[in-house]
Parts: structure tokens; sequence; C-alpha cells
């Protein structure tokens, strides 16, 4: 075949978001080390969970990722056809997931936080600042899917028990943790010139000194959630995961939510939501390629 043929061919809008947000769910499972977390090292306080199984699950969501673009650029606008659309698919996704996975729940919050995302993005691409993705997205996640089911999750367990917020008032809210912390921290780590992973895993503890994260609270209480709190608030005030003393008190975080099996998994889910929007917002992804 002559070299030429090989040029890739333009991807749609909806692909390249597609690609996005895989490439955002890798990037998360990839970055070492997490607390508690699957990641290059190992499962952390996760016992059905390794790195192969997060890459497959993640792959295994592109098509839901791209037909929830592909309904945005469609229907056009936000609205309860949009909104049940988008629930449908990530429904069906949920189904992918789990049948690659055998049944274990790799991304259930990532599929909800990175589809109204992708949703919000595709409906107005040439408007992809952080805040007003995430402000399309809270307006998508406040209307009501009929058709949801209203199954008694960990997450609506927890919120019954210690009336927690979870990834529905966090989507909801246009994703504080993202916008408000994750995003500045990560923007913050990068201008001190303390690396991309270093400046990935300071976003991730930024989303962790404040998130109700319902996966800790679910297995391991307020014990372990104050425990991912302080320890994260500890690990920045020592100066970062770019710092000696950062490193130290990343490693007695990590010590401390394994013993207490407690894995924060609505924080990585954030952190994935974050280098999407970081990726959509400065534009490396859509623009190129796209228009
Ligand atoms: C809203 C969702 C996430 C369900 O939330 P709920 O708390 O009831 O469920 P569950 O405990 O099983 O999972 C919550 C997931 O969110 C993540 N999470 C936990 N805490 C938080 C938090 N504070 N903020 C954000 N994410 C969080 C976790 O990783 C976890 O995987 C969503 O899955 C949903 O609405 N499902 C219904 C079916 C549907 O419509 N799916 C398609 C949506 S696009
Ligand atoms: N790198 C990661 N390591 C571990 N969990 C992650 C990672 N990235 C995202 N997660 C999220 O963490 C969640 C898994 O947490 P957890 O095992 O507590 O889920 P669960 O199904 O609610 O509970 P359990 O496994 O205790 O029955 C997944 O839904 C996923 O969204």
């Amino acid at each position: 075949m002559h070299a030429l043929n090989l040029q890739p061919k333009s991807l749609s809008l909806a692909e390249r978001l597609a690609d996005l947000a895989v490439d955002a769910l890798i990037d998360e499972a990839d970055l070492s080390p997490k607390p508690a977390l699957v990641d290059r090292r190992g499962n952390g306080a996760h016992t059905d969970l390794h790195l192969g199984l997060m890459h497959a699950s993640a792959l295994s969501l592109w098509p839901a990722f791209k037909e929830m673009a592909e309904a945005a650029i469609e229907l056009g606008e936000i609205g309860l056809p949009l909104r049940e659309a988008v629930g449908r698919i990530g429904r069906e996704g949920e189904q992918v997931m789990l049948d690659t996975t055998g049944g274990v729940n790799t991304h259930r919050g990532a599929i909800w936080a990175l589809g109204l995302l992708i949703t919000a993005a595709a409906l107005e691409p040439q408007s992809c600042s952080a805040n007003s993705v995430a402000l399309r997205a809270a307006r998508l996640a406040l209307l009501d899917d009929r058709f949801a089911p209203r199954p008694l999750s960990h997450g609506a367990q927890v919120a019954q028990r210690y009336g927690a917020r979870g990834a529905r008032e966090e989507a909801q809210l246009g994703f504080p943790a993202v916008t408000q912390r994750a995003l500045p921290q990560l923007l913050r780590s990068r201008a001190a010139g303390h690396g991309e992973q270093n400046a990935r895993l300071d976003a991730l503890l930024a989303i962790m000194t404040d998130l109700a994260d319902t996966c800790v609270l679910y297995r391991a209480g307020e014990e372990g959630l104050n425990t991912m709190q302080l320890g994260a608030r500890a690990v920045l005030d020592a100066g970062g995961s770019a710092s000696l003393g950062g490193r130290r008190r990343l490693h007695e975080l990590d010590q401390q939510l394994i013993a207490l099996n407690a894995s924060p998994g609505g924080a990585a889910d954030l952190l994935a939501a974050c280098l999407f929007i970081d990726r959509i917002a400065s534009g490396d992804g859509l623009i190129q390629g796209v228009f």
C-alpha cells in the first residue's frame, strides 16, 4: 500500500470527544502513586479491580461516549429528550462495562460524569471553557430522567445514613470539585514546574480534601472520609506530590486508606473529568482535527 493511503481519516466531533474521554480514563488509571486506588503499582484497596481491567473497561465505553455526543448534536438543545437519551445510552454503556469486567463496577461514576460533560461539550463545541461546559452538564443533570431506575445503590445508602452529597449532586452543582479545586490546583502545580504527573496527583489530592466520596463513606464511614480529607490536605500543605515531605505524607495516606479499606473512587472519577475538561478547554482536542 502507498504510504499516502495510511493518512488517518479525520475524526468526527463525536469520535474526537469519545477519544478524549477514554484517554482521560486511561490517564487516570495509569497515574501513580494514587492513594488506595488502582494504579501502575497495584490494586490499592481493591480486591476485584486491576489495571488491565480498568483499561479494558475504559476502552469498552468508547461507543457509548460517541453515541452521547451524537445524541447532543442531533437533538441540539438541553431538554428532557436529550437527558433521557443520554440516560439510556449511559445505562447501556454500564451494561457493556459490566460484560467486559465480568460484573465488576470499574467506571460507574465516570460514565455519569464524563457522559454529561461529553454531551455538554458536543452541544456547543465553540463554548468549551471549563465553566461553560460544567454549567451545561449541570443543567442536564438537573433534569429528571423518568426511565432511570432508583436502586438502593451504595451512594443512596450513605446519602440516607450520613446525608452526604454524592455523584448526582456533584454534577447538579456544576462539578465544583473539578472547577473550584482540581483544575486550579492542576494549573498551579504545572505553573510551579512540578511536572505533569505530580500536577495530576496534586489535582486528585485537591479533590480529596473536600469531597464527600460515597465510595469511601460506604466502605469506611466517617473515619475513612476524615482520614482521606485531612491526609490529602497534609500532602498539599507539605509541598505537594513533587516535594519529599509531600511524598512522605502521600505514602502515609496510601497506607492509612488501605488499612481502612477506603478507596476514593469518586475522587478518581472526578480527576478523569478534570483531565477531560482540561483538554477540551485548552482547545487541544476539539479545535484540532475537527474545525
Ligand atoms: C448518579 C449515578 C452516578 C448513580 O449514583 P449513586 O450514588 O446512586 O450510585 P453508586 O453509589 O452506585 O455510584 C456512584 C459513583 O459515583 C462516584 N462518586 C462517589 N462519590 C462521588 C461524589 N461525591 N462526587 C462524584 N462522584 C462520586 C463513585 O465512583 C461511584 O462509582 C448514575 O450512575 C445514575 O444515575 N445511574 C442511574 C442510571 C443512569 O441513568 N445512568 C446513565 C447516566 S448518564
Ligand atoms: N483508579 C481507580 N481505582 C479504583 N477505583 C476507581 C479508579 N478510578 C475510578 N474508580 C471508581 O471507583 C469505583 C469503585 O469503587 P468501589 O469498589 O467502592 O465500588 P462499588 O461497586 O460501589 O463497591 P464495592 O466494590 O465495594 O462493592 C468505580 O465505580 C470507579 O468509578
